[in-house]
């Protein structure tokens, strides 16, 4: 094994809600380098609140595109500040929030293609793009269109059965057929729309990076078993998009050489190589090294659950994407809107804004909180489709407050309780030997991560590392260099970090749970119906 100053890096990037964040690992998979910046806090120009900007309907919701961009430059020059050899660097891969959108203005393509070394991306890129505001997987304003693109091609289970997934409002076909009915002007202004990822990734090649078959399962426009673009959903959606969206790839694509730019600007070696991008979701199953049987919980802004699944059986709840490691696999996802920030909510109003208050509630509550049951819904919820607070007593009676220690526990049992009954309903069954693999920032809680393990009653497991996206992403750039070759992923990376034990069930909780998720069922009912009254 080579040492020293030559020794081989591979950078992984995440370009997710609140932050982009990088880790670098060398060939023995251990990390180097990690660094990230706060959109809110270290790129205040912007304005966002939590990464986006939330519009006057309520429904639409963006991010500036520019301050992704102008947050890559900070981060290399933070990484070159901090003395990072860049020219060590062989492969870069990355990820980004699924299913947003950047629309690139006409000429556009001849920008990124003669970059000016001395010059920020920033800068250069002002002018590269049609849609300033990029929508992104908050937005659920494309409710028309999502109507509209389950009668054309013939229902929401057809669509399903084609696209991996009913018609989502934040899914990237539907925003573009929003855009084309509402802006047909910057429609036409568009020579390329890219997802987060591609987007991040033509950033390093210089020039449009194709979107990848993982993440390109978010969109309801890829066919997910032929992995090409679906006919009849391309056309129900919007005019010339085999042009707009260019080709699909395989997740593990090597796209290219990093352009000149970053050669010049940060002294990577014309050899390193830019491994496709894809979903922050789907990279965080490269980085937690997901086997058959084990569930991932993420617990970023927004909440997921998914799976490696063998088969795709899409239904009406949830999404099936391609792999982003193994082509011939699937993984299952289900997303919830109301994770961390309402999380965030609660602990500022119930816990004077500190974790380790919010942590000694859950301590200082029994699991099943003595009965009392909360939904939390700030926002429109994807899974499932309601919104509002509703708290529950033990009578199973609607109450209009809980005291702070109370609320805090049916907020969190209330989240997980939701996340096992989807997942059930997807198919996931605790079986000995399961095992819930945490990763995003509420990771970091142990007690959060106690409750999850009550309600799922199994073992959580997380990495050191709570980021499995970058993480991920890093693995994904080593393993893009040889996938060609047919070597597996798995293969690659085994000498990568195992999740390590945090917690396991409480011997009295798989009862009250066990009981609570049918009462939680039908109450979720209750909650589902009066939001849609
Ligand atoms: N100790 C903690 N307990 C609970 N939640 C936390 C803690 N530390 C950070 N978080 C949550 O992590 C969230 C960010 O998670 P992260 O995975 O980095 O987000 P994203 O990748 O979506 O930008 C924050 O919004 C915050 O609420
Ligand atoms: O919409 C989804 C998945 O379908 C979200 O999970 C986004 O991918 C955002 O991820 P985070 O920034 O919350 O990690």
């Amino acid at each position: 094994m080579s040492s020293g100053p030559d020794r081989p890096l591979y950078l992984g990037l995440d370009f997710s809600t609140q932050q982009l964040k990088v880790v670098v690992l060398d060939e023995d998979l251990s990390p180097v380098h990690q660094d990230g910046v706060l959109f809110d806090s270290e790129l205040p120009e912007f304005r966002t609140q939590g990464g986006v900007h939330v519009h006057a309907d309520g429904l639409t919701v963006t991010s500036p595109v520019l301050m992704w961009v102008k947050a890559l430059d900070l981060l290399l020059e933070k990484m070159k500040r901090a003395g990072l050899d860049f020219s060590r660097v062989r492969a870069v891969s990355g990820s980004g929030q699924q299913h947003g959108s950047v629309f690139w203005r006409r000429g556009a393509s001849q920008t990124l293609d003669r970059l000016h070394p001395d010059q920020n991306l920033h800068l250069q890129l002002q002018d590269s793009f049609s849609v300033l505001d990029s929508p992104v997987w908050m937005d659920s304003s494309s409710g028309q269109q999502c109507q509209d693109l389950q009668a054309a091609v013939g229902g929401a289970l057809r669509l399903a059965q084609i696209t991996g997934s009913r018609a989502y409002e934040r899914f990237t076909g539907n925003q573009i057929s929003k855009l084309y009915q509402s802006q047909v002007d910057k429609f036409q202004d568009t020579e390329r729309i890219s997802l987060v990822s591609s987007f991040a990734a033509s950033l390093f090649l210089g020039h449009y990076a194709a979107i990848d078959y993982s993440d390109g399962s978010g969109m309801n426009l890829l066919d997910i078993r032929t992995k090409s673009w679906s006919e009849i959903c391309l056309e129900a959606t919007a005019p010339d998009l085999h042009r707009l969206l260019g080709p699909v790839l395989p997740s593990t694509s090597v796209l290219g050489p990093v352009s000149s730019y970053f050669v010049h600007r940060y002294g990577f070696s014309e050899s390193c190589r830019v491994v496709a991008f894809t979903g922050d979701n789907p990279a965080s199953l490269a980085g937690m090294r997901l086997r058959q049987g084990d569930v991932a919980v993420s617990l970023g802004t927004s909440d997921t659950v998914f799976l490696w699944i063998q088969e795709p059986r899409p239904a009406l709840e949830g999404h099936v994407l391609v792999s982003p490691v193994d082509l011939q696999a699937y993984m299952a996802l289900l997303c919830f809107k109301n994770g961390s920030l309402t999380r965030e909510r609660i602990r500022n109003q119930c816990t004077r804004g500190s974790w380790e208050c919010f942590s000694a509630a859950l301590r200082e509550t029994p699991p099943g909180n003595n009965g009392n049951i909360g939904f939390y819904f700030d926002r429109m919820e994807i899974t499932p489709p309601a919104v509002g607070i509703h708290r529950f007593d033990s009578n199973d009676s609607e109450v209009s407050r809980f005291c702070p220690e109370v609320e805090v526990r049916a907020l969190v049992e209330g989240q997980f309780l939701s996340r096992r009954l989807h997942a059930e309903r997807l198919g996931y069954c605790i079986i000995s030997g399961s095992r819930v693999l945490a990763t995003g920032g509420a990771s970091a809680n142990k007690d959060i991560l106690q409750v999850l393990s009550d309600i799922f009653s199994a073992p959580v497991y997380s990495l050191d590392l709570s980021n499995s996206a970058c993480l991920g992403s890093a693995y994904r750039a080593l393993h893009g260099l040889v996938a060609e070759s047919g070597v597996s992923f798995y293969d690659v990376v085994k000498k990568g970090p195992e999740p390590q034990l945090v917690c396991t069930p409480q011997p009295s909780a798989e009862q009250v749970y066990d009981q609570m998720l049918k009462r939680f069922s039908q109450l979720e009912e209750r909650v589902l119906q009066s939001s849609h009254t």
